[in-house]
């Protein structure tokens, strides 16, 4: 056997893809490794152009780099995103090998081409988890989630992914990437009727390229409703709690069996997912808790209205938009001796009559109108942007509610509260205390008037 025919047979059974290509870049050689990946024999492809294989633009690139090695006679190495005519796209490392001539002329060249798309495709996919776990510090970003999936769906080489909450017996997709099937995110379905209740029952992460002949899923009511081949999910696991379901799916069967690669890479995804959800349960945890403490700091809470603080920003405000004639009113309440009430019935009787007596209020005012707890038995409502005619029917209406409470006792005994109201209509100098002073002073008219009465601090706005 000659050393050439040694060489070629060597050639030939080699993993590597080889190819001859002449000066006008057609092929004269290429081995089995090489045709097969165009779905070729090695014959269908001899005297074929290169041009004949690769997308018009990916060839344009590619001829750019043969046509260093033509005109330097050097040997060259890079790596590059083809796209094959069947528009199939991967990632190459390509090695040319000039061939010369006796007067050291180029006449062809070696290509040894490795095709690196799976390594690329996981480099990528670590670098997405990468950035989606180490995001601390800067917001998480609930949509890199999508990234994510989306990535994996292309990774994997099937049509659907989705990150999906159990709560009870509801499975709610959360997140998903359809490529072909529409599983919106938003969409709740039954657990029982996704193959998410096979990775619980589990309790690890499982799969399939063939489901209708694996005994885990063939008879489940969710192969029998979506008719899913392909399957890979792993549990989400929040607070030492299942959360949710991290999910692959595809209508056809992959040709191969998930690789160890491909479910270490969706347990990382899904530790990626776990790593989100969790930091989004902390944020909102956060907001909850300041929401709840400053509701407890703006509330009094013998009679859940709101206190003195958040009384006086209501009024500083409806003072600040003050605008023409329309003015906030500012009424100033007390209950009618009330200290008798304490000492006659006691203290808890007293914070009863406080509580129905305010209830009524809270029901006799406007949406827009507010009623404060200032202090002790003493109360607020404001009005904002109130005229005179319509404020006074609102209080008047206040006091009436207030008289037509009845608190009845355990031992018989009746109470019928009253409240005596001062008024005060806002002027364009007019602050909180000069606006308040002045309710409170009318307040005292109203008192010493005989009480239960709306007495008006400044005649002349009647
Ligand atoms: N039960 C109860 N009593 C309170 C509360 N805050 C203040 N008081 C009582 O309210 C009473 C107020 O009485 P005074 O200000 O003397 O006036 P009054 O008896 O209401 O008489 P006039 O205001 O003149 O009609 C006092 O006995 C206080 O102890 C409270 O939260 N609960």
């Amino acid at each position: 056997m000659s050393t050439n025919r040694i060489t070629h047979k060597i050639i030939e059974q080699l993993p590597t893809m080889v190819a001859y290509v002449d000066r006008d870049r057609c092929f004269r050689f290429v081995n089995t490794a090489y045709a097969s990946f165009f779905g070729l024999t090695p014959d269908d492809m001899l005297g074929r152009s290169v041009n004949d294989v690769l997308s018009d633009e990916s060839y344009r690139r590619v001829k750019e780099s043969h046509d260093r090695v033509f005109a330097s006679g050097e040997k060259f190495e890079f790596s590059e995103a083809i796209t094959l005519r069947n528009e199939r796209k991967c990632f190459l490392d390509i090695r040319y090998l000039p061939e010369l001539d006796d007067q050291k002329r180029v006449i062809g060249l070696y290509a040894l081409i490795e095709d690196v798309s799976d390594y690329y495709a996981s480099v990528d996919l670590m670098r997405t988890i990468h950035e989606v776990i180490h995001k601390r510090g800067r917001r998480i970003d609930p949509a890199s989630i999508d990234e994510l999936l989306r990535i994996g769906v292309d990774y994997l080489g099937v049509d659907i992914g989705t990150a999906s909450s159990i709560k009870d017996d509801t499975y709610t997709i959360e997140w998903a990437q359809a490529a072909k099937m529409d599983f919106p995110a938003g969409a709740q379905l039954p657990l029982a009727t996704t193959y998410c209740s096979v990775v619980l029952k589990e309790n690890n992460l499982i799969h399939t390229n063939g489901a209708s002949e694996d005994l885990r899923f063939k008879d489940h009511s969710s192969y029998q409703t979506y008719g899913l081949e392909t399957y890979i999910g792993t549990p989400l696991i929040i607070n030492d709690k299942t959360w949710g379901i991290l999910g692959f799916s595809r209508k056809n069967r992959r040709a191969e069996a998930f690789s160890d690669l491909e479910v270490e890479m969706v347990r990382m995804m899904g530790t990626a997912v776990e790593t989100v959800v969790a930091e989004q349960q902390v944020r909102s945890d956060l907001i909850r808790q300041r929401d709840d403490m400053a509701v407890i700091a703006y509330t009094d809470s013998l009679t859940g209205l709101k206190n003195r603080s958040a009384g006086m920003q209501i009024v500083e405000q409806n003072l600040r938009r003050q605008n023409g004639e329309r003015g906030c009113v500012v009424a100033v309440i007390d209950f009618d001796h009330f200290k008798a009430v304490n000492d006659t019935y006691g203290h808890d009787v007293g914070d009863k009559v406080l509580i129905a007596g305010t209830k009524a209020m809270s029901e006799a005012v406007r949406s827009s109108d507010s009623v404060v707890r200032v202090g002790g038995e003493e109360f607020m409502v404001v009005l904002a942007y109130a005229d005179h005619e319509s404020a006074a029917q609102v209080l008047e209406r206040v006091r009436l509610a207030v008289e037509e409470t009845v608190i009845t006792l355990d031992s018989g005994d009746v109470i019928n509260p009253t409240v005596s109201i001062g008024v005060s209509e806002s002027k364009e100098e007019d602050d909180v205390s000069s606006l308040y002073r002045r309710a409170d002073q009318a307040l005292y008219k109203a008192k010493r008037a005989g009480r239960n009465c709306v007495v008006w601090a400044d005649e002349s706005t009647r």
